[in-house]
């Protein structure tokens, strides 16, 4: 049976339905067997490459193909399908070779000059620029000191497409250049306008040549499976992954075409706990399910839990493993398969499954006492309660229910504090507000206070139901534990909080490819700052990043970054973050409009929303994202009263056919093609007093946490973002 490779995204522009189904049942029958009758595979008389080859697809259609004898197997290089004449036009000048400078595979076309770039057409689009004061004095890529021989001999950059690159003013400009190069050139463009050394980019994008086989058909195969080749070039294993690759859009891409830096954490066998970080949209999420997928291929006896912060982000989670990979089962815990939940579902269903000797055993360890409905959860509100029945000598920055909340899930339960004395002990590393003894000893009776209630409803809170979860895999005095999973990997790792990682570390035997992480700090909305070290998970020396952001175009980024400058964010290795990303995209500046009251700002949300409607843009591809619930359904109403289909996203997914309206919060892990950001520089009233209550500390990371969300909720534009500011 030959391998199918499938060069470049050309499948992808087959766009009419009749011609796509043609396709798959040629390519279906040739990877069956390429001598079937009627598929017609010959040579061409006077093909400038004579691996050429044509394929009947039908009477009107012809394939054209490379084919590669190597050592045994036959690889078809698929390049596409066009009428007859013309199929044979390409056939008789096409060639795949490889890279002179870094071995990576090319298909040229001989006699067709390169296309001499049009930066301009990028910004059709985009609304006037503002002026710019000075015009660059050089062009971009000499500024920033490269040559010639840096793009063509050490690179191995077209010359042409160098010198084109060479010539351009500005980093956008050079984007679009690097938008109409698929594949690894894009990819040395976009980093090279980013001011990255020529060595780190051969290193990143593995630009080395192999050595020969001396077998050339074998040396074209070695370098079609090279990282940075398959950026372009797709290896189709089974009919499913043939179907996607033919069905795919270009929003689908992440399936097939992972970046080198993508494809080496999915691939790479890691030694104990390992950490990827990067900004929203450089691709975490991609690697996560890759990952999980390739794991699951692997080892189908291996048990996979694939989790994140949320259950509407492990939804999302689960149709993009049903998307990547319809034969990787989704299971239960414990099985064989992916697991794919919410962090607090896993710990509750730990809990549930625990048997009652051992769970009990495991919350005498953790809490000193045993609940009598341990899988109940408590709301937050327990806290509110506390503090309404009790009077306490403690400020109102103590006494406070998110201040104690945070010192019961950041202090208390991950060192399973039980007593007062070992309260007084317990060291409260991060803790912003110093305690001392008196204070220590009044707070222990609000955390007292806290379990008597907890006790009389017998239920356990959130991170009560995580520690205690991790205190029964790790088993007790009593009872041995259990490792419910091979491999645990985690997206949005900067929300999770001590009793999550606690969790996570215990479901899996410490060992090779035990814990992957995900995370972006810049993107922490929920959880504090949460060194990983203190919780036993010790990722030194394997952790990287991904840099090149493939959703939000270069505009939009630059905007959203701008929203972190002037403050610090930590990572889960207590490092401060780098920014430093760049974009796979260009497109329209931000638009900045101004309202001063509610209802011009809804007017303007509407008049946006309308304008794009009647562009076409389908409702589902725009959302509004609004500050909180009230805003939000205030402004679906708005919209609605003015003829427009919203829907206000609550936990359920955005409906098909209807604008999303929702919080910046919900929007979390979301994108959609146009995003109308409102309220931006407004402050709620009752959000300006919630925020004058805290402790400086806390109140510091508060806002801190503002911003990230501002961030969060820019970054989910793909094409244009529309910021409307309410002074
Ligand atoms: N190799 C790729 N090729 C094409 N598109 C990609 C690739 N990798 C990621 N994308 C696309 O980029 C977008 C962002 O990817 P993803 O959600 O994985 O990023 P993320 O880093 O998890 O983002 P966030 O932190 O904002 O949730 C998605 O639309 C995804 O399909």
């Amino acid at each position: 049976m030959p391998t199918l490779v499938m060069a470049g995204k050309t499948p992808n522009k087959i766009t009419d339905g009749t011609l796509k189904k043609k396709a798959w049942t040629f390519l279906e029958k040739l990877q069956e067997d390429d001598t079937t009758v009627g598929l017609h595979i010959e040579p061409i008389n006077g093909s400038a490459d004579p691996r050429v080859r044509t394929g009947r697809v039908d009477e009107f259609w012809r394939a054209v193909l490379f084919k590669l004898s190597g050592h045994g197997e036959t690889h078809y290089v698929f390049h596409g399908i066009w009428p007859h004449d013309d199929a044979i036009t390409v056939a008789k000048r096409v060639t795949l070779k490889q890279n002179p400078i870094n071995g990576m595979p090319v298909i040229e076309e001989l006699d067709v000059p390169v296309p001499a770039p049009s930066p301009a057409a990028a910004f059709v689009e985009a609304p006037p620029r503002p002026p710019v004061a000075e015009p660059p004095s050089l062009p971009r890529l000499p500024a920033l000191g490269y040559s010639r021989a840096d793009l063509v001999d050490r690179l191995g950059v077209p010359t042409a497409i160098a010198e084109a690159a060479l010539t351009v003013l500005t980093e956008d400009e050079l984007l679009a250049l690097a938008m109409q190069h698929e594949g690894w050139i894009g990819l040395v463009l976009i980093d090279l306008g980013a001011g990255d050394s020529v060595d780190s980019i051969i290193e990143r994008l593995d630009l080395t040549p192999s050595p020969s086989t001396g077998n050339a058909d074998e040396d074209l195969v070695r370098a079609l499976r090279r990282p940075a080749a398959r950026t372009e070039f797709a290896f189709i294993e089974g009919q499913d992954a043939l179907r996607q690759v033919i069905e795919a859009d270009d929003f689908e891409a992440w399936r097939v075409f992972l970046h080198p830096e993508q494809r080496r954490y999915v691939d790479q066998r890691t030694s104990g706990p390992f950490r990827v970080s990067g900004g929203a949209g450089t691709g975490k999420t991609v690697v996560l399910v890759h990952r999980a997928c390739a794991l699951a291929a692997r080892d189908p006896r291996a048990r996979i839990v694939l989790t994140t912060y949320t259950t509407n982000l492990a939804e999302a989670l689960r149709d993009q493993v049903r998307r990547l990979d319809p034969r990787v089962p989704l299971v239960a815990l414990g099985e064989a398969g992916i697991h794919v939940t919410g962090v607090d579902a896993l710990a509750s269903a730990v809990v549930r499954r625990a048997p009652g000797p051992a769970l009990d055993a495991a919350q005498v360890v953790v809490l000193g006492e045993t609940r009598s409905q341990p899988n109940q959860r408590i709301p937050h509100a327990r806290w509110r309660a506390v503090l309404d029945h009790v009077s306490t000598t403690l400020p109102s920055t103590v006494a406070h229910e998110s201040f104690l909340q945070d010192e019961y899930a950041l202090v208390v339960l991950p060192s399973s504090v039980r007593t007062l004395e070992e309260y007084l002990r317990i060291r409260r590393t991060g803790r912003g507000v110093a305690l001392d003894r008196s204070a220590r000893t009044e707070v222990w009776r609000l955390v007292q206070e806290y379990r008597t209630l907890a006790r009389l409803d017998g239920s356990l809170d959130f991170a009560e139901a995580g520690v205690v979860a991790s205190a029964y895999l790790q088993g007790t005095d009593e009872h041995p534990g259990e490792h419910l999973a091979d491999h645990v990997l985690v997206d949005e790792g900067q929300d999770l909080s001590p009793a999550h990682w606690k969790l996570l570390r215990a479901l899996a035997a410490p060992g090779p490819d035990d814990l992957f992480i995900a995370e972006d700090s810049h993107q922490r909305i929920y959880g504090h700052r949460t060194p990983l070290k203190r919780l036993g998970v010790s990722i030194v020396g394997r952790s990287r990043r991904l840099t090149l952001n493939y959703r939000t175009t270069a505009q939009n980024l630059r905007w959203a970054l701008a929203q972190l400058d002037g403050s610090e964010w930590v990572d889960l290795e207590g490092e401060v973050e780098q920014t430093g990303y760049r974009s796979a995209r260009t497109g329209p500046a931000p638009e900045v409009l101004r309202a001063t009251t509610l209802t011009q700002e809804l007017e303007l949300v509407a008049e946006h929303v309308a304008g794009w409607l009647r562009n076409s843009v389908s409702a589902e591809t725009i959302a509004v994202l609004v500050p909180d619930r009230q805003q939000r359904d205030r402004t679906a109403q708005a919209l609605a009263d003015r003829g427009i289909g919203a829907f206000a996203v609550d936990r359920e997914r955005p409906p098909a056919g209807k604008v999303a309206v929702m919080t910046r919060h919900r929007a979390k892990g979301t994108e959609f093609s146009r995003v109308v950001l409102t309220d931006v520089g407004w402050t709620a009233p009752w959000d300006a007093q919630r925020l004058a209550t805290l402790a400086d500390s806390e109140r510091v990371d508060a806002e801190q946490r503002d911003r990230s969300v501002l961030y969060v909720a820019a970054t989910r534009a793909r094409d244009e973002l529309v910021i409307v500011t309410r002074s």
